[in-house]
């Protein structure tokens, strides 16, 4: 034990201190560049004008901010919701045995949905792309139509095109095969997204805030390609780009520790 002042810090302490730390930095890191990072700086606002109102002795300013700051904690589990729910989603798939793909065969899924993005992007045809764990994104592909067929790049140009009872929303991709089409994703509400992208791409973000995913998007308007995960978009790929990202995020490596990298994608802010 190393006495500081009247404490007696030892040990355990120090392990104790790691651990908070380590909690907040991998915290900081969740919600960095989100939503919910601008309403805990209010809420520290809150407490540090609580604190000063306290200190000078205003009484009745001080009761009415501890109201708030005693309704905090609710508000807390309100406010970074979706935040929550992303980290209790990744401890799950993080401890289950699912995976993006079987050990074999998902080279050929990248190769396919390559050469379809790659013509997708020449035609504009838009597109939206969702690779997802064996057992995840149930409840969207419930909403969407069943599809079970192998990853085929004719048959995703095909869902796509326009005009098409199934091009509107987005097919999902789970264990090498795609399992629906015309998935309704959740769209995101970060502000931080540039208001040149619509409601396709922040579809993708959506999606990827809340699951384990990575996804690929085809702008209709422009034929740029993108890719969504962790809550980020990375905007105007190339093709070599686009395959360099979906083997960093979907390979067999990264399949082996967690299943898709945990590299957080720039926020396109233009
Ligand atoms: N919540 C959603 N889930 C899945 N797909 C969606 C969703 N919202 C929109 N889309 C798809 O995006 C299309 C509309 O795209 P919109 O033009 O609004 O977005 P965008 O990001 O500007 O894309 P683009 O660059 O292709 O125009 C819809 O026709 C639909 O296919």
């Amino acid at each position: 034990m190393i006495p500081i002042a009247f404490l007696e810090y030892g040990l355990k302490d120090l392990l104790e201190t790691l651990v908070i730390a380590t909690m907040l930095y991998y915290l900081y890191r969740w919600i960095r560049g989100t939503f919910a990072i601008q309403a805990a700086l209010g809420l520290v606002f809150i407490i540090v004008v609580n604190a000063v109102v306290s200190l000078l002795g205003f009484t009745t300013l001080n009761f009415m901010l501890r109201s708030v700051v005693d309704v905090g904690v609710l508000a807390v589990f309100i406010i970074f919701q979706p935040e929550i729910r992303k980290l209790l989603y990744s401890l799950g798939q993080n401890t289950s045995f699912d995976r993006l793909f079987g050990r074999s065969g998902s080279e050929g899924v990248v190769e396919e949905v390559i050469a379809a993005v790659k013509n997708m992007a020449q035609t504009k045809t838009g597109a939206l792309i969702v690779f997802a764990r064996s057992s995840s994104l149930q409840d969207l592909v419930d909403v969407g139509v069943r599809i079970d067929a192998q990853v085929n790049a004719q048959l995703i140009q095909t869902i796509f095109q326009k005009d098409t009872p199934l091009h509107d929303g987005a097919i999902v991709i789970r264990s090498g095969r795609i399992v629906a089409a015309s998935c309704y994703l959740p769209i995101s509400q970060n502000p931080n997204i540039s208001s040149v992208f619509g409601t396709r791409h922040r579809a993708a973000v959506g999606v990827s805030e809340t699951n384990n995913v990575f996804v690929v998007i085809v702008s209709e308007e422009t034929g740029r390609i993108s890719v969504a995960k962790n809550g980020g978009l990375t905007s105007g790929l190339s093709i070599q780009k686009l395959r360099a990202e979906m083997e960093k995020s979907l390979g067999e490596d990264k399949e082996e520790e967690m299943g898709f990298s945990a590299e957080k994608a720039e926020l396109e802010m233009n």
